[in-house]
């Protein structure tokens, strides 16, 4: 009887289930209405969403009062309350004595914020999604937080409930939209009397955190909570599992939002719908879980700061070249920009972006919706980044190299260095060319390539350098004929 119920209910899943080749265990777990537990066991049971597999750009933007003293970065509070030298001076060269952080809050104006422009620009980078800071560890929230008196963008400063401008604007453009939020708040004095009572009480937890993430659930619907600020407890203190549960089985968002890993001591890197495991985490090789490298365009702050010098952000091959390495090793890449007080995002960061924007727009194919291929990085050529497109989608495991079963309809490699000569050496590639049933061609050119096959290795006369379309970061696509 327990079997036949079993399998009436598997028959009636895989019907529903796409073109996607799964497993009979992976078809059972796709029952509708299951329900997961407050347990990491049972929440990493779920199937990733599969927009955030094939989005793989995002933007990543850190706004809050920390954009007003705009010195050193986001941290500017906790620097200066605990001493950092450069930030007291700071204060002392350019503020009045007895000058509070909270003063700041009036002084973050926001007068030219334009969330259409935002949008406008992010969209023409290329992303697929947008994370905005809704609250970072000052505590100071971007949306009026019922529990936040005083201390939101609502009531001092704009005026705005920035979340819901950015979320609208971003939305209009077909972009997802989601939530960076901080779990701890340096100062918040109910979470430091938690920490005083080594976390044995959960007063913040309660009454201040879960309330404010279920406020911005139900009214933002955010596609994406990227959680933070997790180090200085366990995810017991938190009930990490116990909100993500709800987020799963009951909330608004349940079959579409993804979440990060840091929910507490331990979990990043293990636990979560996709990992970032530290910042600008970028391994290089292939992961055997869905993972997302957040990096910032100013290599030295992931809010805005006045004195940033040209030097410090990123060029456009540094960007393509964390783009780039990172989707191929099933990676999305979140890049950072800190808007301004004003509500400006400087010209730079935006050169920048557009400039990533139209790489995408000629390259994408080698970019959105594909998979990591059986080899990331040539072995020959460490300058050579390969990706596929397939016809399936894995849930489970989003990031495998393709399967016995998987039709690859195309293979990319993306050079980051043009070679001598025109000639491209590669090795990984050598069993799909020899058979000869591949087609080479180089984006944004005209024309097949020639190739060759000579003791293993690739031989590829590129095209005259100044023919091509691209500057930098160059696709090679290998076709099935
Ligand atoms: C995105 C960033 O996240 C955190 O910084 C971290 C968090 C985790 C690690 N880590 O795990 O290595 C490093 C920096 C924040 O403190 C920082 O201000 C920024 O918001």
């Amino acid at each position: 009887m327990r079997l036949l119920l079993l399998l009436t209910v598997v028959i009636a899943t895989t019907s529903q289930i796409s073109a996607s080749i799964r497993s009979w265990e992976e078809a059972v777990q796709d029952v509708k209405g299951k329900k997961y537990a407050p347990k990491w066991a049972s929440l990493d049971s779920r199937p990733l969403p599969e927009w955030f597999d094939r989005a793989k750009i995002g933007i990543f933007l850190h706004w809050g009062l920390y954009s007003v003293p705009g010195f050193g970065s986001e941290w500017f509070w906790s620097n200066w309350k605990g001493g950092d030298n450069k930030t007291v001076k700071f204060m002392e060269a350019n503020y009045p004595p007895g000058f509070s952080y909270q003063e700041f809050g009036p002084m973050f104006k926001a007068e030219f914020f334009d969330p259409e422009k935002w949008a406008s620009l992010f969209h023409k980078a290329g992303a697929k999604y947008v994370v905005l800071t809704s609250k970072h560890h000052e505590g100071y929230t971007l949306f009026p937080s019922k529990r936040s008196f005083s201390w939101n963008s609502k009531e001092v400063g704009p005026k705005r409930d920035l979340v819901k401008d950015v979320a609208n604007a971003v939305r209009s453009k077909n972009m997802k939209f989601g939530v960076y939020h901080s779990l701890y708040e340096w100062f918040n004095p109910i979470y430091l009397e938690d920490k005083r009572n080594l976390f044995t009480t959960r007063n913040y937890v309660n009454d201040k955190l879960w309330p404010d993430l279920k406020q911005l659930v139900h009214d933002y619907h955010p596609s994406i909570i990227w959680s933070d600020g997790d180090w200085e407890a366990f995810d017991v203190y938190w009930n990490s599992t116990s909100f993500l549960a709800w987020l799963y089985n009951d909330s608004p968002v349940k079959d579409t939002v993804v979440v990060n890993d840091r929910w507490g001591i331990g979990i990043p890197c293990h636990h979560g719908d996709f990992y970032n495991c530290a910042d600008r985490y970028n391994p290089g090789k292939l992961q055997n879980h869905k993972w997302e490298n957040a990096f910032t365009v100013d290599s030295k702050s992931w809010g805005y700061r006045r004195n940033m010098a040209i030097e410090d952000v990123l060029s456009i091959e540094q960007l393509l070249k964390e783009v780039v390495s990172t989707v191929s090793c099933g990676g999305n890449a979140l890049i950072n920009v800190g808007p301004t007080k004003e509500g400006t995002i400087a010209a730079i960061f935006q050169e920048r972006l557009l400039a990533l924007g139209d790489w995408l727009s000629l390259n994408g194919e080698a970019i959105y919706g594909t998979s990591p291929w059986h080899s990331q990085n040539d072995t020959r050529n460490g300058d050579v980044w390969y990706t596929c497109v397939k016809s399936t989608f894995n849930a489970r495991h989003p990031s495998a190299r393709p399967r016995k079963n998987d039709v690859i309809t195309a293979i990319y490699a993306v050079l980051l260095k043009w070679p001598e000569n025109n000639l491209l050496v590669i090795s990984d590639i050598v069993q799909d060319l020899h058979s000869g049933t591949h087609e080479v061609t180089m984006i944004g050119s005209e024309g097949h390539l020639k190739w060759n096959i000579e003791s293993g290795l690739v031989y590829i006369t590129l095209p005259d350098k100044a023919t091509v379309e691209s500057n930098y970061a160059w696709t090679l696509k290998f076709k099935p004929k």
